[in-house]
């Protein structure tokens, strides 16, 4: 393996985006303000290049990566390498076959390919699930970036620890080609669930440390804004207007959907438009007791997962647009009058930036699909930030 690739300081890094989806990783490098230019995106998935296109004018590479070889990857000359793999392999409500998952497969082979090629990448970048860091295949690729002469660190981080009020615990691993380094290298080969490193804070006491880790992940809530900031109203009278609307519309149905219809000209969220996101009574009947229910003051909302609107359980927070007037008494979900966020509200909580947009032929199941296998800007900037900074 030679290690011919230079990168030269006016140049823009050349980068590969693996696993490109609907762009979560270019967005996050182009929030980092890095200098970079992605040569070439690659996914399987129509849909998600759909709005991969819709959104950057290029199509990506459509095809799997497990048939990509050495000499296609060095064709591009690309000094970094972003890569976003499946995770179910390593969920916790899979099978956990890890590397035995077909869906493994092509990553694995992706690291294969960074032994072969002539040109290996300067700088890697990987996102998965919690988990992943306990799975064979993490073990493969320290493995093999070791072996090829990489340094890592490794970082378990939510949105919530960005100010954003959403618990989206994701894995990430950073890695630099020697004679490449990051600029604290206190934390080369270890975990942290702190995400001081890249504030530039040389705080060790966030390593993997059990006993830290729901700690330093808990205690940012009180920093975070409200998730009514994150909602499709832009101020708190909107949402008050809204919410007497609906109580005057739609949660007088007993299925929870509205039975008159009131269009609200002018105000793009109108009472119309919202009532395909109201949940049905009978789902509240049926799972009520699993819904994770928040406020618009609430200052956390769970992970939405690509079965948003599919499922109730375990796939997202749903929102109550009427607040009970004593958060201390019980009060029905049903008077709560719950609803989905909406696929831009999750896109907001996902930090997407206000310009991206579905095309319109992508249907509400595919928008939650294409949202919830992405990933969050607010953390995967400064991440890409911190990675590609040279040490000063
Ligand atoms: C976890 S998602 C990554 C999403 C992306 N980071 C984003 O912001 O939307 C994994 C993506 O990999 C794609 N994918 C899975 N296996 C693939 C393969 N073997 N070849 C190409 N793409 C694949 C899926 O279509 C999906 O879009």
């Amino acid at each position: 393996m030679e290690g011919l690739l230079k990168h030269h300081d006016d140049e823009p890094w050349r980068v590969l985006e693996f696993y490109s989806g609907i762009g979560g990783m270019r967005y996050s490098l182009m929030k980092a303000d890095v200098k970079a230019k992605v040569v070439e995106a690659f996914d399987i998935n129509d849909t998600a290049n759909d709005v991969y296109q819709h959104n950057f004018g290029h199509r990506p590479y459509q095809g799997n990566i497990q048939s990509l070889t050495a000499g296609d990857l060095d064709s591009y000359g690309a000094q970094a390498w972003l890569l976003s793999p499946p995770c179910q392999p390593y969920t916790r409500q899979g099978l956990q076959k890890h590397s035995g998952d077909a869906r493994a497969f092509s990553f694995l082979r992706i690291l294969e390919l960074i032994q072969l090629t002539l040109q290996p990448p300067l700088m890697v970048f990987v996102e998965n699930v919690v988990g992943f860091e306990t799975s064979d295949t993490h073990s493969k690729m320290i493995e093999i970036l070791g072996k090829c002469d990489f340094v890592t660190q490794e970082f378990i981080l939510s949105p919530i620890q960005f100010g954003v009020p959403y618990s989206r615990p994701r894995y990430f691993c950073l890695a630099k080609r020697k004679p490449l380094s990051f600029q604290s290298q206190l934390f080369n080969n270890q975990l942290l669930w702190s995400p001081s490193p890249l504030f530039g804070y040389d705080d060790d006491t966030m390593t993997d440390k059990h006993d830290q880790k729901q700690g330093s992940l808990d205690k940012f809530p009180q920093c975070c804004e409200p998730v009514e900031k994150f909602l499709e109203h832009n101020s708190s009278s909107d949402l008050a207007n809204t919410e007497s609307r609906f109580r005057t519309t739609s949660c007088v149905s007993k299925d929870g959907f509205g039975a008159s219809e009131k269009i609200d000209e002018g105000n793009r969220f109108s009472v119309s438009s919202m009532k395909q996101y109201f949940v049905p009574g009978s789902l509240i009947e049926r799972w009520g007791s699993a819904m994770d229910v928040v406020y618009p003051d609430s200052k956390r909302c769970c992970c939405f997962t690509k079965s948003y609107y599919r499922y109730v359980k375990g796939t997202g927070s749903l929102l109550a647009t009427i607040q009970p007037k004593d958060r201390g008494k019980p009060s029905s979900l049903k008077e709560q009058c719950l609803r989905y966020f909406t696929p831009r509200e999750v896109a907001n909580l996902h930090s997407f930036p206000e310009d991206f947009q579905f095309p319109q032929h992508t249907s509400l199941r595919q928008r939650y699909a294409l949202l919830g296998n992405s990933l969050s800007i607010a953390v995967v900037a400064p991440l890409l930030r911190y990675l590609f900074a040279e040490p000063t």
